[in-house]
């Protein structure tokens, strides 16, 4: 539990005020959101509403152009160790002659360290982040032999070999299938036991499921602590309501806005 002066718990993320412009150009406007260890938040929103830049932001690779942004009461790039990251489209050559392991030891990277695949509390580490995500049989497989899934999986391993306190993990499951997501979701559950995590995603049907809140970015943030999507949170995100964006669940439980539905019917 990460507990301020006082011994009062205290949030491991915390954001106010913050605005955020790509040359000039406002992408997030006047973001607050205070995130509790043991958190386990969705990150929803349009295309091109800010999430990725908000992750970043929270990794220090963003400075902001104003307010401020904590992370377990530090600026984001002192505790860069305390932050696992799985970013959007990892990007691997599938010919690659490289091992699930090997792409888990490289985790334990840190500016200035050399990797030595013959450090055996390395590769001790490595492996237990693999059994943690019940890969380890899959060790020395090459990535490229793995399905998306699984390939999924060794790069959240590589993100936990540290023990982070906080997973921010960037649409994992764009080429997941949708039984797939089911099991990752329920993997993600399962490591929210011991760290907070934060998700973008698209699959609304999928997380309300698993995730304990949701933050909704459209250049500016809405912040449930419940997880479901209600028609509020719909309307504020997504005005246009193409059809995609209008999951046919969430039609039929009445849980989007009337002026939603009646475009469907329209
Ligand atoms: N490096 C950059 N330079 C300039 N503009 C950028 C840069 N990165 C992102 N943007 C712009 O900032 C806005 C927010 O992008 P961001 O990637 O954060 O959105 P997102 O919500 O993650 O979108 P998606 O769901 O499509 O991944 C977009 O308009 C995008 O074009």
């Amino acid at each position: 539990m990460h507990l301020n002066d006082q011994g009062e718990a205290s949030p491991i993320i915390q954001i106010e005020n913050l605005d955020f412009a790509y040359n000039g150009q406002s992408v997030l406007e006047n973001v607050n959101i205070d995130v509790f260890e043991g958190d386990f938040v969705a990150m929803i929103g349009p295309n091109g509403g800010g999430k990725t830049t908000l992750l970043k932001l929270m990794l220090g690779l963003l400075k902001p152009a104003r307010g401020s942004i904590r992370i377990l009461g530090e600026a984001p790039t002192q505790v860069s160790h305390q932050i696992g990251y799985v970013p959007q489209d990892v990007n691997i050559n599938r010919r690659f002659p490289i091992t699930a392991l090997d792409v888990v030891l490289m985790g334990k990277l840190a500016p200035g360290r050399r990797w030595s695949k013959n450090k055996t509390r390395d590769r001790r580490d490595a492996l237990e982040a693999l059994e943690r995500i019940d890969m380890a049989a899959h060790a020395e497989r090459r990535i490229g032999e793995l399905s998306g899934g699984q390939r999924q999986r060794v790069f959240i391993a590589r993100a936990l070999v540290t023990h982070p306190r906080l997973l921010l993990l960037d649409e994992p499951t764009a080429s997941i299938d949708s039984k797939g997501q089911n099991d990752f979701y329920q993997l993600l559950k399962r490591l929210n036991q011991e760290v907070s995590i934060i998700v973008v995603s698209h699959d609304f049907l999928v997380i309300s499921t698993y995730v304990k809140s949701v933050a909704c970015v459209n250049r500016r943030l809405h912040y449930h602590h419940q997880a479901e999507i209600t028609g509020d949170m719909m309307e504020a995100m997504y005005p246009c309501t193409v059809e995609e964006v209008c999951p046919v669940e969430l039609v039929t439980h009445g849980r989007l806005p009337h002026r939603v539905l009646r475009q469907h019917e329209e």
